[in-house]
């Protein structure tokens, strides 16, 4: 009994349902749920009803019903901004998002705010009536999980929650953007039913849809996890598990319907894309990098190294990176959704993932570094304070890496390659997660510097890829420059333990790890440019486990900590 309460306090407390709305028509739980209840019934009776009978035509019915929806959607948009304007303002420090939801008498605005996200969630009832259009025209294809599940759903135990406990506050973002959606949904279904097909926009209407649930996750982590400012917390944490499901469902939605044709139109002619590694290889493989690419960092910035951390941030690679990029591979223009040369193609892939979803990675992954570290309210402040390092970054190394890989890096060694890049992407990112921002934007800038005198220092390397070998060179002397200040620190340490490296007996492990050591010290401390870093790195043999190699490093450095 305590443990419920102590539920219910943390979900919907302190002041459980809102007293000043729980009289509103449709809020007694037992209607909207048996609302729902009689949508899910409905179905597989109207379908039952339908066996055997013609299909209705409805074109007159539907144009009127998605008419009223069009412009109802309309109304709603421009009315939530107006209230939530008027209601939070500017001048009383709007934010996009961590409105609270004030409790005690109603404002104006504050009444027209919740008395507009009620007409939104009364409308979420009105919209059964899309699939009840379904059913009579027999479109059994538009019944799908997707379609109930979000008609079901949404209108209760959702918008119902957030109407009863929380009418107001951050509710505002969610009715505002999902109206604007579904003004634009509404015209295409208008269009639809008066016989006209805008092939062209249903694309940008799901790719639309997809953004505005990564908002919403966007949205609900913040405001629960990283600046924990919003009470009630039921609606953004209901608003979180909806958005996860709806981004899944919908991204199966596109692989299904814009994606599948064309890839089997280009059978035989195309190669089969390499993003068609599979999910669980995916995750591996970024469990992989993040961990290995946190031991690195740790190293790199000369904390002493954290295995849980390490840990943490593989399981980060394991569920959420690994399947988001699956899942944004399965819709990228490089998977047959474009039809494109291959250079532009590569090309704008890259654009797009540089501008739409590395910058949201890579904030993620940052929160995830903070959360490893306990911090996860440091999170805003780095996001602020990298994004842009990180897009420079991103956009210094990856457009290039992926050109170089499609070019001169054998098919079957792709992946292999790209994840050996992508150790250094995370010990980048890791390293990040910990350097101060000035030292960020320095190593931008350094990294711009190494990229262009290796393109225009071509020389041969062992790879035959002198550009891959560059601009891999490139990017551990950004990695190496962003961890001078930590270097700087341990120079003398540094410095010793390549010493010590040297009259430890010649094993290929301590040649290894002298030379190692020399890559990872400051650029400028020995002038050495990218291709005479690679040249080092190359004369490493792999043959010695990193782990050792860096647990060497580990016991070689504690005698001369304490020595000095
Ligand atoms: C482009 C989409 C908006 C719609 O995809 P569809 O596959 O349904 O599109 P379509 O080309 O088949 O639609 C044309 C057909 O729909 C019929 N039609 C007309 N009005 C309709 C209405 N109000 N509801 C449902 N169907 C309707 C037309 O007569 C036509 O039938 P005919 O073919 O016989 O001529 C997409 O992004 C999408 O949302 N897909 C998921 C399916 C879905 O249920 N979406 C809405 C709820 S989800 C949602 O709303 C998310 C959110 O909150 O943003």
């Amino acid at each position: 009994m305590a443990a419920a309460k102590a539920l219910a306090d943390y979900l919907v407390g302190p002041g459980y349902f809102d007293e000043r709305v729980s009289a509103w028509p449709l809020l007694d739980w037992r209607v909207a749920a048996a609302m729902s209840g009689f949508y899910l019934l409905s179905i597989p009776v109207g379908q039952q009803l339908m066996r055997g009978r013609q299909p209705f035509k409805l074109r007159r019915f539907a144009a009127v019903h998605n008419a009223i929806l069009f412009s109802l959607s309309l109304y709603m948009t421009i009315e939530v901004a107006r209230q939530a304007y008027r209601n939070f303002g500017w001048q009383h420090g709007l934010r996009l998002w961590c409105n609270q939801n004030e409790r005690g008498p109603f404002s104006d605005s504050g009444y027209k705010l919740a008395r507009v996200l009620w007409v939104h969630y009364a409308s979420k009832a009105y919209e059964f009536v899309d699939t009840w259009i379904m059913i009579l025209k027999k479109n059994n294809r538009q019944i799908s999980v997707l379609h109930v599940y979000h008609h079901a759903s949404t209108f209760f135990p959702v918008w119902w929650a957030v109407i009863s406990f929380g009418p107001g506050g951050e509710a505002w973002f969610c009715a505002f953007l999902n109206s604007l959606i579904h003004v634009f949904m509404y015209g295409y279904y208008l269009a639809a039913s008066l016989g006209l097909r805008a092939a062209a926009v249903k694309p940008l209407i799901t790719q639309a849809q997809m953004g505005q649930f990564l908002l919403f996750i966007s949205q609900s982590v913040y405001i629960l996890f990283v600046r924990a400012c919003y009470r009630p917390r039921l609606s953004p944490l209901l608003l979180l598990v909806q958005c996860v499901i709806f981004f899944a469902l919908f991204a199966e939605f596109y692989r299904r319907t814009y994606l599948r044709k064309p890839a089997r139109q280009a059978v035989g002619k195309r190669e089969k894309p390499e993003d068609a590694t599979s999910l669980l290889q995916k995750a591996l493989s970024s469990a992989a990098g993040f961990s290995v690419g946190d031991v690195l960092g740790q190293r790199i910035t000369g904390d002493t190294w954290n295995p849980l951390r390490s840990l943490e941030l593989g399981a980060f690679g394991f569920l959420i990176d690994g399947p988001l990029r699956h899942m944004l591979s399965q819709i990228s223009p490089e998977n047959g959704a474009v039809e494109m040369a291959g250079k532009v193609k590569h090309s704008v892939s890259s654009a797009l993932d540089g501008k739409a979803w590395v910058p949201m990675l890579a904030c993620v992954a940052i929160a995830a570094l903070k959360a490893a570290d306990g911090d996860p309210a440091a999170l805003v402040h780095s996001c602020e304070d990298k994004v842009v390092s990180l897009l420079l970054s991103n956009y210094l190394l990856w457009p290039v890496t992926n050109h170089i890989m499609s070019k001169f890096v054998p098919k079957q060694h792709r992946a292999g390659a790209t994840h050996v890049v992508t150790m250094v992407w995370s010990a980048w990112l890791s390293t990040m997660g910990h350097a101060p921002t000035d030292l960020l934007d320095q190593a931008g800038t350094d990294m711009a510097e190494a990229v262009s005198n290796a393109v225009s220092d071509p020389a041969s390397s062992p790879f035959g890829a002198p550009a891959f070998a560059h601009a891999a060179a490139a990017a551990g002397a950004a990695v190496s420059s962003a961890a001078a200040p930590a270097l700087e620190r341990a120079g003398e340490a540094v410095q010793g333990m390549a010493a010590l490296a040297e009259r430890l007996p010649s094993s290929l492990l301590e040649k290894a790890l002298s030379k190692s050591l020399d890559v990872l010290s400051p650029l400028h401390a020995h002038e050495r440019s990218p291709s005479q870093l690679l040249d080092d790195l190359l004369s490493v043999k792999p043959s010695g486990a990193l782990d050792s190699l860096l647990e060497r490093s580990g016991t070689l450095r504690l005698p001369m900590v304490l020595e000095g």
